[in-house]
């Protein structure tokens, strides 16, 4: 629908807020109706149809949960399931924004909110209509273009989900925790949520923390003072301050010890870190990003893994889904990686016999997309013609974990006996380059270390 012919409700006990929007709204669109009291919302529905709904979070009478919210979202839902309704949220309500989403409300603004944003907003949330889809369905060949930029592709209904949540939470100040098998695009991710974020122009600083001893820990993360230990033999920032104003990515968080997680929470609750070696604190102004494979909330079961710094690493969760439940973006990456290796190695483009997709739309990828990354690089290099053939992917170390989670009833044992069975042979073919056996395997080193580490070896 044109933007200049619809009808518009915003609902917010906010008369500034109201009147801003009227006026900004007014030249673009055809009718704007503005209401202060949430309880005459639907009565206005009844007399009155309308193309959009802004409809505010929380209201002075209640406790600013967004629950109220998120009730007049279901009336409105009740009274006419296809309306479309944005949501109006501050900062801190991400998470309850997101639920919003889950309920049906098409989109949502954070406050304050630039006039473009709202605009882009607005129209974006009006177009799915005009193509005769549910308010809430995302345009997905859009946002898939959309996200090529940061090498992110994915077409896929989970992908667009994705992408979707990115688009929403970037220019936020939201702590986002990335979870995910390895090699679905966490850091990816991360740098896409960055650079679509409002502190795009400041640092991006990341912190692998399983490469972190007990040793380094906090020299790394929050500096040292020279003289601090032995080889501190100048003053060093940590990753904290070299984020400063901008964004600080924690991967591998699952990784870290109950001594690690105490300080992190205290440097993040603080909103400061004290160098070591030092006894003055240095405040911090990071958004943060974390990531992790393992399973966090199993772990703060187990108390592994601290419930109150899940609950500051998690404002917002965007959880990667493995590349064997993406459906045919296996083969759109496949071609992707094809071509993109082709190029870099000067052969032209091969094209894939139908048998070919077949398999790698059968296998099931436990390295995720690092792993056909690798795969697709191999037979590019190896295969004499231009059409790639099924016997130019081999998948037997892989397929070997592949029939140990197939079996997986028989027991993690089982599975686990498997994959340190993988990773020996695999290791042994390489005549132990760690590094050319984590790129067959589809892992990162970090990741193989860790394994290695699991099974004792
Ligand atoms: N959707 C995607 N489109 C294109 N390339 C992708 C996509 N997702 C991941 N990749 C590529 O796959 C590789 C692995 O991605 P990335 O390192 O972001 O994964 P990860 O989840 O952080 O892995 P790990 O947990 O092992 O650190 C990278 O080379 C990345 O460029």
């Amino acid at each position: 629908m044109i933007l200049k012919k619809a009808r518009i409700l915003v609902v917010d006990d906010d008369t500034d807020v109201l009147f801003a929007v009227r006026m900004l709204l007014k030249p673009e669109v055809q009718e704007v109706v503005t209401e202060k009291n949430p309880e005459l919302l639907l009565s206005l529905l009844s007399k009155q149809r309308f193309d959009a709904i802004f409809l505010d979070m929380n209201y002075k009478s209640t406790l600013g949960t967004g629950n109220e919210g998120l009730y007049w979202l279901s009336r409105i839902r009740e009274k006419d399931p296809s309306a479309t309704v944005i949501m109006i949220t501050a900062h801190g309500e991400i998470s309850t924004a997101v639920r919003s989403l889950k309920a049906g409300a098409t989109d949502f603004l954070v406050k304050p909110w630039h006039n473009a944003q709202l605009l882009e907003t607005l129209a974006a949330a009006l177009e799915p209509r005009e193509a005769g889809n549910a308010p809430s369905a995302p345009p997905a060949p859009r946002r898939a273009a959309s996200f090529a930029e940061f090498s992110l592709l994915g077409e896929s209904e989970a992908m667009q989900e994705v992408f979707h949540k990115i688009e929403k939470v970037a220019p936020t100040e939201a702590n986002v925790l990335l979870l995910g098998e390895n090699g679905t695009g966490k850091e990816l991710v991360a740098k896409a949520l960055h650079q679509k974020s409002f502190r795009a122009a400041k640092p991006y600083v990341t912190a692998d923390l399983a490469a972190m001893s007990e040793g380094i820990f906090e020299s790394e993360l929050f500096g040292h003072k020279r003289g601090a230990f032995t080889d501190a033999r100048e003053d060093r920032q940590g990753r904290f301050t070299a984020a400063s104003g901008g964004t600080l990515f924690l991967d591998e968080i699952g990784n870290i010890s109950l001594a690690q997680q105490a300080k992190l929470l205290t440097a993040l609750q603080n909103r400061q870190v004290i160098p070591v070696g030092s006894n003055a604190p240095v405040p911090i102004d990071i958004r943060l990003i974390s990531a992790t494979n393992a399973p966090l909330y199993e772990l703060a079961a187990r108390q592994q893994f601290r419930k109150d710094l899940i609950y500051r690493l998690n404002t917002v969760e965007i959880t990667l889904p493995p590349l064997r439940a993406r459906g045919d973006d296996v083969l759109l990456l496949a071609r992707h990686f094809a071509g993109l290796y082709a190029a870099r190695n000067r052969k032209p483009t091969p094209a894939f016999e139908p048998a070919t997709l077949q398999k790698l739309k059968q296998h099931p990828w436990p390295g995720n997309v690092r792993e056909l990354q690798h795969a697709v690089e191999r037979a590019v290099i190896l295969t004499e013609g231009e059409v790639l053939r099924p016997q130019d992917f081999q998948f037997s170390a892989m397929e070997n974990v592949a029939a140990g989670a197939a079996g997986a009833e028989e027991g993690p044992l089982q599975l686990s006996k498997v994959e340190k069975n993988t990773i020996l042979r695999v290791i042994e073919r390489h005549n132990g380059n760690i590094t050319k056996a984590a790129k067959e395997l589809g892992l990162t080193r970090t990741a193989l270390y860790r394994r290695l580490d699991k099974h004792d070896l």
